[in-house]
């Protein structure tokens, strides 16, 4: 009898589980053609039996029979364990694929548990941790390789007044469209994070002078400043972005941060756009 297996698995299996199933194939093959010999065998077994009850005693015959009916319950035999072997196999294949099953299941929780640790849920942006992480890396690369690194922190114009005049989940969904356009306009090797609130925070790695920093600054400000649609109403909102440098303004995290949010401070004080530290 053959084993139902999990064919709503939505999980490939893996080639130890396709080795198995070959094996269990061929092995179901062999033991059907040993059933078969046994049908051959007891077939023929049957007809000598009734010659030989028609004859005189013959012993070579009855020899032959009784050598014959012994072959038979011997292969018998072998089919009887084949079926035995198989369906161990079988069972083997069932509980091979539940735990693959399982594997791949723990390892998707994880992966989503990971993702939860250093994302904002509401933007799906990188969080300050993974944000403090990159920045770490980057300038244990720029210490080694002389670079020289960029963090940019912006806040968001009067965003309160978003929140106050077309309510919370308006300006939820505004956080969520800037951090789209941002995630759009930034480099791979760069990388945009929420900080908290209406607060984004940028590092820009191997960047080359202040002419260039300026131009992406540019860019963040007009991607921002686009309007935005929110319950019918196209909304502008500005951002005012703070400047710092490594090695100029800091060589740790949080002296790049600190310099970044203070000239972020300057820049909405004197409606600048941008600021450098
Ligand atoms: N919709 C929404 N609002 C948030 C969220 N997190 C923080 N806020 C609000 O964002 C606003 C940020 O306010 P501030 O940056 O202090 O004020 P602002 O109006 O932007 O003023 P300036 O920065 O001085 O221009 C506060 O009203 C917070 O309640 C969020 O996840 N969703």
């Amino acid at each position: 009898m053959k084993k139902q297996r999990n064919s709503e698995s939505s999980i490939p299996p893996t080639n130890t589980t396709v080795s198995l199933s070959k094996v269990l194939n061929h092995s179901e093959t062999i033991k059907d053609t040993v059933a078969e010999c046994v049908e051959e065998l007891s077939s023929v077994n049957l007809v000598l039996n009734q010659e030989f009850a028609n004859q005189e005693t013959n012993i070579e015959l009855e020899n032959a029979l009784e050598k014959s009916d012994a072959v038979k319950d011997k292969v018998e035999d072998v089919a009887e364990q084949l079926t035995i072997v198989n369906e161990a196999l079988a069972d083997e294949i069932i509980e091979r694929e539940r735990l693959e099953h399982q594997l791949v299941s723990v390892m998707a929780q994880e992966e989503s548990a990971r993702h939860d640790a250093f994302h904002d849920p509401l933007t799906g942006l990188p969080n300050r941790v993974l944000f403090n992480d990159r920045l770490e890396h980057a300038l244990a690369q720029a210490k080694r390789y002389n670079w020289t690194l960029a963090v940019m922190f912006m806040d968001l114009n009067k965003f309160k007044e978003i929140n106050d005049i077309h309510g919370h989940s308006a300006g939820d969904v505004l956080l969520q469209t800037i951090s789209k356009r941002l995630l759009d306009i930034t480099r791979e090797d760069d990388t945009v994070s929420r900080h908290g609130g209406d607060e984004f925070l940028y590092l820009l790695m191997q960047i080359e002078n202040e002419i260039d920093i300026s131009l992406i600054a540019k860019k963040i400000i007009n991607s921002i400043e686009q309007p935005c649609s929110l319950e019918g109403h196209d909304i502008v909102i500005s951002p005012s972005i703070g400047i710092s440098i490594y090695p100029k303004d800091g060589d740790s995290s949080e002296a790049l941060i600190k310099s970044a949010d203070k000239a972020m401070y300057q820049a909405k004080q004197k409606k600048s756009g941008f600021a450098y530290a």
